[in-house]
């Protein structure tokens, strides 16, 4: 919707709010608080002794709102559709726990394993892709019951697996749900929600993310002590949240505005009465049906939807904020710190598998409990504001954790023994002079004895092809651990500055998810316009998707070239690029109404915009019940 017809719409929609608020108020007793300005009273005079202040009007029609007119049907709906979330944060997470398990009951080689981790990313790359055709043809709601049908069918062709060939088949399938459930549950909880609850519920999808990531972990521990066909149980259990989904589903309705778009006008108005409760629907429905019909006349244009949006300025702009934030997202290095915190916790001094594996699922509760803290945010400081912080934050403990790595790594324990073994004379371990070269080395791995008070002799030695839990030969070749056999480090060295890195863990974790980890999906959820929503969604879930499984693969590559401070002081140069790209480009749009958005994306000078300029000053917006309706620049001085 253009600027113009949003300001015509919020002078209409505030008569009428005030009117209706009006009727109720003499109900509660309220008519000495709120009263209806006329329309020219609303646009050019200051406040008077007769009409309360702007504050004052928002605060209690806020109130009013807040308490009779959100039904607890919006949150079912938002529950409904996180568990696609959840799906999303338990698949990518169960993985490394049951590979584990894999690799003893399967031959998997190490190609092998990167297929099955990978092959799942790559799949919900394209279908993310996929996904925004088949969003548009048949509707949010298809899609979310396809994706959790795929969930469902990839969950039980992983739990009957015979050989590895089928157990990538299923995750390819999983992977196939994956990318069409993270570009369509964002859209659809934004377009049924109420505009002031729009991004705590979005965010809950994200918060789903990271209680799946959480509950994979614990799942990963209980079910690692089962000797064999562990991993069967821990890949399999996804089925009941996906059957779960699919059967909700069933039950639940479309998206009003998809609805619209497709002309289904009666269904539309029944399912937005029946997720607006005691509301009064009118508004937002003509709202809606204006906005697409002038969309259609403005917008569309010729061709494909992708091909509309890079020739409209606007939706272009869009795209290029909501690709860039998935893009820092992920070169933040989420996946890399999720992936790799039991080596980063080994580097702290826990060198027992078992309570690594277990203090993985405290890393994965401390990225759940920062983002409900986002959850909680997101409406009070707002889109902008909670993602600059967060990501500057982001920086910040990057750099203390590349700090701690430097230090470990200036002070890492010299190898004293040089062995060559008559069946490995060509290994590259004999050439490693100190920890730090042999640990980067993925071929060998440093063998030490802990408070020896003899000559301590510690070794840089090939590691054991068959796994590497230990050493191809010498002290720490063997499986039971003897008195005199030595410590096998494997991709971490005993240091005394693990404090440093683990301060910089936790602090990542505190900035990075309230703001970095949900905000990239909430604000993708609500900045494109209704005709290029699911196109625009699609791009930016293949983006994330696409630069998660970039940086997780490359991320021991790089570890050998740049060793580790090297890469994470990378991580924090790309999150500082990503900070100036926010702070440039990424408008607020908190409390808006879905279509209004786009025109935050009109007449920028910057290839984006930001809410606070000197343009946006001049029309400030009075969020009431959702509606907005514009002041003069004399009467925006008012506003709290
Ligand atoms: O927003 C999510 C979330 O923060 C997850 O923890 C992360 O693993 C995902 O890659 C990301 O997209």
């Amino acid at each position: 919707m253009s600027r113009k017809s949003s300001d015509d719409y919020n002078l209409r929609s505030m008569s009428n709010l005030m009117g209706e608020r009006r009727k109720r108020a003499s109900d509660d007793g309220e008519r000495s608080l709120i009263k209806a300005p006329s329309s020219a009273s609303l646009s050019s005079a200051g406040p008077s002794a007769a009409s309360p202040a702007p504050a004052d009007l928002e605060r209690a029609a806020r109130k009013q709102f807040q308490q009779d007119v959100t039904p607890g049907f919006v949150y079912v709906l938002a529950v409904f559709s996180a568990i696609g979330g959840f799906l999303f944060g338990y698949d990518t997470g169960v993985v490394s726990g049951a590979m584990l398990l894999l690799k003893r009951d399967m031959n998997v080689t190490a190609l092998w394993q990167e297929l099955l981790v990978s092959g799942t990313v790559a799949a919900a790359a394209v279908s993310a892709l996929l996904g925004a055709y088949l969003n548009g043809l048949f509707g949010r709601r298809v899609c979310i019951l396809t994706a959790s049908f795929t969930f469902a069918i990839g969950a039980i062709v992983l739990g009957s697996a015979p050989n590895k060939e089928a157990l990538l088949v299923g995750r390819l399938i999983v992977g196939l749900g994956l990318g069409i459930a993270s570009m369509t549950v964002p859209v659809y909880i934004a377009e049924t929600s109420p505009p002031h609850l729009r991004g705590r519920l979005v965010t809950i999808n994200t918060l789903f993310i990271t209680a799946g990531q959480f509950t994979a972990s614990v799942i990963d521990g209980a079910f690692s002590y089962m000797q064999h066909e562990g991993w069967r149980y821990m890949l399999g259990l996804a089925v009941v949240p996906a059957l779960l989904q699919f059967l909700g589903f069933l039950f639940l309705p479309e998206s009003p505005r998809w609805l619209i778009q497709k002309g289904l006008t009666q269904k539309a108005r029944r399912v937005l009465s029946q997720i607006r409760g005691n509301e009064n629907i009118d508004e937002e429905y003509d709202t809606i049906k204006s906005s697409i019909e002038e969309e259609e006349k403005d917008c569309g244009g010729e061709g494909p939807v992708i091909w509309r949006m890079l020739t409209y300025p606007p939706a272009r702009r869009a795209l290029i904020v909501g690709c860039g934030l998935q893009m820092f997202q992920q070169l933040s290095g989420i996946n890399t710190v999720m992936y790799y915190s039991a080596t980063i916790l080994q580097m702290s001094g826990v060198r027992d598998d078992k309570l690594a594996i277990w203090l993985v699922t405290v890393t994965a509760f401390t990225n759940f409990l920062f983002t409900l803290l986002g959850v909680w945010l997101v409406e009070r400081v707002g889109r902008r504001r909670l993602t600059l912080g967060s990501i500057f934050g982001t920086v910040l403990s990057l750099c203390i954790l590349s700090v701690g790595f430097l230090l470990s790594a200036q002070h890492s324990p010299p190898v004293t023994l040089h062995l060559t073994d008559p069946t490995t004379p060509n290994s590259s371990c004999t050439t490693h002079l100190s920890c730090e070269p042999c640990m980067l080395d993925p071929s060998c791995g440093y063998c030490y004895q802990e408070n020896s008070t003899a000559v301590f002799a510690s070794s840089c030695v090939p590691v054991n092809p068959a796994s590497t839990e230990r050493a191809a030969w010498g002290k720490c070749s063997n499986s039971t651990h003897m008195p005199d056999s030595g410590i096998w480090a494997y991709n971490f060295c005993p240091t005394s500055y693990s404090w440093v890195v683990l301060l910089g863990l936790v602090l990542y974790l505190a900035f990075f998810a309230p703001g970095m980890g949900p905000m990239p999906w909430t604000v993708n959820s609500e900045i494109y316009p209704l005709w290029a929503r699911s196109t625009g969604n699609a791009c930016s879930a293949g983006v994330n998707w696409t630069f998660n499984v970039l940086v997780s693969l490359t991320f021991l590559h790089m570890a050998q070239y740049l060793t580790y401070y090297g890469v994470f002081f990378l991580y924090s140069s790309l999150a500082l690029t990503g900070f100036f790209f926010i702070y440039g480009c990424l408008p607020e749009t908190k409390g808006r109404r879905l279509e209004e958005i786009e025109s935050l994306f009109e007449n920028r000078l910057c290839s984006c915009g930001i809410s606070d300029s000197d343009e946006d000053r001049q029309v400030e917006y009075i969020r009431v019940k959702g509606s907005n309706y514009h002041l003069s620049d004399n009467d925006a001085s008012d506003v709290e």
